[in-house]
């Protein structure tokens, strides 16, 4: 089959399953609204869940970072693109945390792609929960370690793999709050197994960071437990992009050496690093804390307001509200139908999803108020499955 023959068959494929994917050129697409074709609605699918894409200290600090470094780094950290303000975020989140050192990079993908690739080797096993995100089951399907996929947030079914003889070193690889799901990880459970066989635990915290645990420091925090690897990213909580590793002194000189996305690409502009300093001190204060409860408001709002409802609701208790559609088509037209009463929302479908899982993935943020949750649930009450 020639190269165009197999695109198109692949491009067909996708077509004929209902699981083409396209993509929507918005004027606004994070904040309460979201704005298409001249259209306002009430915006339930972005992941800037405190709302802080939009807050004035934030949008300052960058305006202020780029008149004053310009707009670009202009090369890798290890050439000329590592600044102060770089430096003083890291120092600041590691601080946070508590973690010796902190690791910038562009992106959540990126920072998952380089920490499997620079640390696994042949001898090695990576032990994944099974709807760990995209980034990180590509990274360890592509490394020369063996994967092993254990069943969603199961600790027993864990500590079972990671019995079995090994040759090298073991890294169990989970999520602090599912993406698709948005249930959280037992990490006590998983941690534990970890320990029990000396392997190494990477978390990511994506969908946690900023918004759970005291002073929103993450899952992590909220559940007592320090992996060795935390990965935090900065295109949800924070209102922005970018992702930062956090490790031990040693094992962050070691990713300088060896981790190819941190020394072949260009470090993020430093007026942006200093947008996401202004980020974690609106995360840190008595704004972020309000923004964690009026979201916590609207999450036991919408969970009381959907009971009944023709679709279920899962376990969820986070920003993420899945509501399990099952079928493609049966998905895509839901989410049209809400879209023509104001509400945005995503049809996520296989492969992003298991197969037969299609959903809504319904997300809340401290940007929205109680009419929009309001509105949400009177628009899914019109319909019937
Ligand atoms: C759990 C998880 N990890 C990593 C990423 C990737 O992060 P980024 O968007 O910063 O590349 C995402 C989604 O974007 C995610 O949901």
């Amino acid at each position: 089959m020639s190269w165009q023959q197999r695109i198109d068959r692949a491009v067909a494929e996708r077509r004929e399953a209902q699981a083409f994917r396209q993509r929507q050129p918005l004027a606004q697409g994070a904040g309460r609204w979201l704005m298409c074709e001249g259209r306002r609605y009430r915006n339930f699918s972005s992941n800037d869940y405190l709302g802080l894409s939009q807050h004035p200290q934030v949008i300052r600090a960058w305006q202020d970072g780029a008149e004053r470094y310009g707009v670009g780094s202009g090369g890798s950290a290890h050439v000329t693109g590592y600044h102060q303000a770089h430096l003083r975020l890291e120092e600041q989140l590691a601080d946070w945390l508590g973690y010796d050192r902190a690791l910038l990079f562009i992106s959540g993908f990126a920072a998952n792609q380089a920490v499997i690739a620079a640390l696994a080797g042949r001898e090695d096993r990576i032990v994944a929960d099974r709807l760990s995100h995209a980034s990180l089951l590509e990274a360890a399907t592509l490394s020369p370690a063996q994967l092993r996929r254990f069943q969603h947030n199961d600790g027993q079914h864990l500590a079972r793999l990671l019995a079995a003889p090994v040759e090298g070193q073991q890294l169990v690889v989970t999520e602090g709050v599912f993406s698709m799901d948005g249930d959280s990880a037992p990490l006590a459970e998983v941690a534990a197994a970890a320990r029990a066989t000396d392997a190494w635990l990477m978390v990511d915290d994506a969908h946690g960071i900023g918004v759970v645990g005291e002073n929103g420091r993450g899952s992590c925090s909220q559940q007592g437990v320090k992996p060795e690897l935390l990965v935090v990213t900065f295109g949800k909580a924070f209102g922005l992009s970018g992702a930062a590793v956090l490790c031990s002194q040693a094992v962050a000189d070691y990713f300088i050496q060896f981790a190819r996305h941190l020394i072949y690409s260009t470090a993020m502009p430093p007026a942006q690093a200093q947008a996401l300093q202004a980020a974690l001190a609106v995360i840190q204060s008595d704004d972020g804390q309000q923004r964690r409860e009026i979201l916590a408001q609207h999450i036991a709002d919408f969970r009381r307001g959907a009971q009944g409802l023709a679709y279920a609701l899962s376990g969820s208790q986070s920003a993420i509200q899945p509501l399990i559609v099952g079928d493609n088509a049966d998905t895509l037209r839901l989410a049209e139908r809400l879209r023509a009463q104001g509400c945005w929302v995503t049809a996520i479908r296989p492969p992003t999803v298991p197969a037969g899982t299609a959903r809504l993935r319904l997300t809340l943020t401290a940007a929205h108020d109680a009419q929009d949750v309001a509105h949400l649930l009177e628009v899914l009450h019109g319909e019937r499955g």
